[in-house]
């Protein structure tokens, strides 16, 4: 149950939105789909569920491309929210959940299960155009989920939500990731990102520029983050041989330094100028590591 992605290239008018791109998603596993605003991460998702073909290469799940026969076991979280707005919430998840399969009477018991544990159970009845839009938001996600798939793709499954509604979802992703479902999400929350996921791929201009496990990512970046909080100015470390970038927080520095090594000498440097508060080394975030390999910086 391997989600393959082979050489795929997709041409949109004079543009090539995703560029000769090869990824393989092993069964089970939770992949973060990343990249900047138009690298590529929409149109391979929809390359993925069938809904346009690609322009060459193949994608596979489980040996076959996903279409009519297998599209039960597929789960999807398109970015642009796209339920109907007169609909009711039950009616409208119900339909859905029929189309992939599930029985009806199963399928509203579900609902009712997931609209506690999103605390709306009073949404079952309204329609949808009279929920906001976060809420909106999760009755998708409800309904991308409620057939249990197996491959769940969510496309900016975080955006527009407030801090305990992604708590809520947060943990539902994760609760349907330990069930086994093959969970692959694009999001521009790095934080989120390195919370939940194995690993990753960044795509630039639709090709990958950054591709693996997190840990080795990393790992393999070879810089590193040293946090100082002092009673005195650490601003000067700017020029120290081996600090890259010095970034001023409230309580402190946080230096971007080639390597371990470099915390040392700095280490010797501020020793004697006054109290330290903190003095820390820590691995690169993966919002460093997107900064530094796509150049850009996040919404
Ligand atoms: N229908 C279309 N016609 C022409 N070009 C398109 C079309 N849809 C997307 N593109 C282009 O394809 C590229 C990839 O777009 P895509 O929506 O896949 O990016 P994305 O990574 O999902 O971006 P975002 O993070 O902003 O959602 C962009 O350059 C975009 O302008």
């Amino acid at each position: 149950m391997t989600l393959r992605i082979e050489k795929v290239t997709k041409r949109l008018g004079e543009s090539v939105a995703v560029d000769n791109l090869s990824l393989t998603i092993p069964e089970k596993s939770m992949f973060g789909f990343l990249g900047a605003n138009g690298a590529g991460k929409t149109t391979t998702f929809r390359m993925v569920l069938g809904l346009i073909n690609a322009s060459s290469g193949s994608i596979t799940w489980n040996g076959k491309p996903i279409g009519y026969h297998n599209s039960h076991e597929v789960g999807y979280l398109p970015e642009e929210r796209g339920l109907y707005p007169k609909m009711k919430v039950k009616d409208q998840v119900v339909y859905l959940a029929r189309l992939r399969g599930m029985e009806k009477k199963k399928a509203e018991q579900e609902l009712i299960y997931w609209l506690e544990r999103f605390n709306v159970p009073e949404y079952e009845n309204k329609r949808v155009e009279e929920l906001s839009k976060g809420n909106q938001q999760k009755i998708q996600f409800i309904a991308a989920i409620l057939h249990k798939p197996s491959l769940l793709i969510l496309d900016e499954p975080f955006s527009g939500l407030d801090p305990l509604n992604v708590e809520l979802l947060k943990d539902a992703v994760r609760d349907i990731h330990k069930k086994g479902t093959t969970t692959v999400f694009s999001s521009h929350r790095m934080e989120h990102v390195e919370e939940l996921c194995e690993s990753v791929c960044i795509v630039h201009k639709g090709s990958p520029v950054v591709h693996g496990g997190i840990r080795e990512i990393k790992r393999s970046f070879g810089k590193k983050n040293l946090l100082i909080n002092a009673e005195f100015d650490l601003t000067y470390l700017k020029g120290f041989p081996g600090v890259v970038k010095v970034k001023e927080r409230m309580d402190g520095v946080t230096l971007q330094i080639e390597n371990e090594g470099v915390s040392q000498e700095i280490l010797k440097e501020i020793n004697a100028k006054g109290f330290i508060r903190q003095f820390s080394l820590e691995e690169p975030s993966l919002n460093d590591i997107f900064i530094e390999k796509v150049g850009a910086s996040f919404e």
